[in-house]
């Protein structure tokens, strides 16, 4: 190609001609030189004498999509190239970075955005990673369409093929596990296992064994060598969720790992080389950890590499009635009933509620209803009083308690109230949760140490 010119042109191609009009005019604004394609098969045309200076790009148009475009520029070191969509799933998002572009514009895109992703592009140099092969189908299911879901699959998409560690921050039940598997599916450790830690659920002294490994005889009834999360992990990813918890000890030895990429097996002399890639998780503040001296820094800035905060449930209410509309279809199918559906005025009611456990609290409402909602629609009266709040029966009841104890002189009437009162919403929210304290504590809205510390009194006055 001898007279193949490159250019300081930006091209924009995309089959909306509104679309090509108002990014063209914003970046002519800004100061480039713009050229407008209302197709793949015109593009190629116009790469046979010359390249742009930035490709910007829809997915999906009539004939050729956008991303076999993108892929073909990368492979010829033309670009860089941003994709822009509608389609703001991780699939497609993830697909846009592996065939090479070097960010992703969700539709409708504010203008201002725009141009600040394509002087960003134009001042960075082109990406180059290696090819990552498309997953055959994506065994998560990450839901959402609002402004924050979406730039959280964006998000995912753009480090999912990097080997980068990443932190999930985000409130109990808002899909932090969930968000770790599709970084895993969509990278080029799929394939390979992903293996999750809960480092909350696992008593300290248990930890260390858990994570690396023991060889036999290391501690009383070691009797065999037993593989770590770690070797279990090896070439996938490890999710280690509640990093926040980790006692301070395990996060020396952790941190070692992850600069040193070997370790022992507890009790063992044989060095293991380990490739994983981790992906953590806390609900909490761990900046706070560390500045209150119960979490590493140094550990914080090797897994704080690229943060993804996922938003609690009320912070993104139009989710809610795609999820529970997926959650009621799901739990039917799996449960083998009758689909049912809900009317639009209990969507709204739902829309309206504050979820503290976020989705799994509405996923576990769905499947509920699924099972016990008596027609085929579910009006709001199906929804049940979760929100309102304590009333009626029990406080007539305690009334009657409190008047009778008065009247009999009875001593320590409040203290006993509140001991009874402290049971009976503990026992309920542990029944409710499997007995996992977090999301008991989470599910009440009291921390998990509050939680631990009226068990422990509940317990010791019972034994009394
Ligand atoms: N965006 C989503 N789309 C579909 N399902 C979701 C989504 N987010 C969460 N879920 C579902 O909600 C439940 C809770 O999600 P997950 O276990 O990933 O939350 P988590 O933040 O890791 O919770 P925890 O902090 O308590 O460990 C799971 O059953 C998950 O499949």
């Amino acid at each position: 190609m001898a007279n193949r010119s490159d250019t300081s042109d930006i091209w924009i191609v995309d089959d909306d001609r509104g679309v090509r009009f108002v990014l063209a005019e914003a970046l002519r604004d800004a100061g480039l030189s713009v050229r407008e394609f209302e197709d793949t098969a015109s593009v190629r045309g116009a790469l046979r004498d010359a390249t742009p200076a930035l490709l910007i790009t829809d997915v999906r148009m009539p004939g050729e999509g956008g991303l076999a475009l993108v892929d073909e520029l990368h492979t010829r070191q033309i670009g860089p190239v941003i994709v822009m969509s509608a389609y703001t799933d991780v699939a497609t998002t993830a697909a846009a970075y592996r065939a090479g572009a070097v960010d992703y514009l969700a539709k409708p895109f504010d203008l201002d955005q725009a141009i600040a992703a394509v002087q960003r592009a134009l001042a960075d140099k082109p990406h180059a990673h290696a090819p990552v092969p498309a997953p055959s189908a994506p065994s998560h299911a990450l839901l959402g369409e609002s402004a924050p879901m979406r730039e959280v699959f964006r998000l995912i998409g753009r480090v999912a093929a990097s080997d980068l560690n990443v932190l999930i921050t985000g409130e109990t039940g808002t899909g932090k596990e969930l968000v770790a598997r599709a970084l895993h599916e969509e990278s080029a450790r799929r394939g390979k296992p992903f293996v999750a830690l809960n480092t909350a659920a696992i008593p300290s002294e248990l930890l260390e064994s858990e994570l690396f490994g023991h060889e036999a005889g290391a501690f009383t009834g070691a009797t065999r060598r037993v593989a770590g999360r770690f070797e279990q992990a090896e070439g996938g990813t490890l999710f280690l969720d509640e990093i926040g918890d980790m006692p301070l000890i395990l996060q020396t030895r952790l941190l070692r790992v992850l600069a040193g990429g070997e370790f022992y097996r507890v009790g063992g002399r044989e060095l293991i080389r380990c490739n994983v890639r981790i992906v953590a998780a806390t609900h909490q503040d761990l900046d706070a950890r560390v500045a209150a001296g119960l979490f590493r820094a140094d550990l914080k800035h090797r897994l704080d590499v690229v943060r993804i905060e996922l938003p609690a449930l009320r912070q993104r209410r139009s989710d809610i009635a795609l999820l529970a509309q997926h959650f009621l279809a799901s739990a039917a199918q799996e449960l083998k009933l009758p689909p049912k559906r809900f009317s639009k005025s209990a969507l709204k009611a739902l829309a309206q509620r504050d979820f503290p456990g976020n989705v799994r609290e509405l996923e576990n409402l769905c499947r509920r209803l699924a099972v016990i909602a008596s027609g085929t629609e579910i009006l709001p009266a199906d929804l049940g009083k979760s929100v309102e709040g304590p009333s009626g029966d029990w406080t007539d009841a305690l009334r009657d308690w409190a008047d009778r104890a008065l009247m009999q002189g009875e001593a320590d009437i409040h203290t006993r109230a509140r001991e009874a009162l402290d049971r009976v919403l503990l026992e309920a929210a542990l029944a409710a949760h499997n007995d996992h304290r977090q999301h008991a504590a989470a599910a009440l809205g009291v921390g998990r140490n509050t939680l631990t510390r009226k068990l422990g009194a509940s317990r010791t006055r019972r034994k009394s």
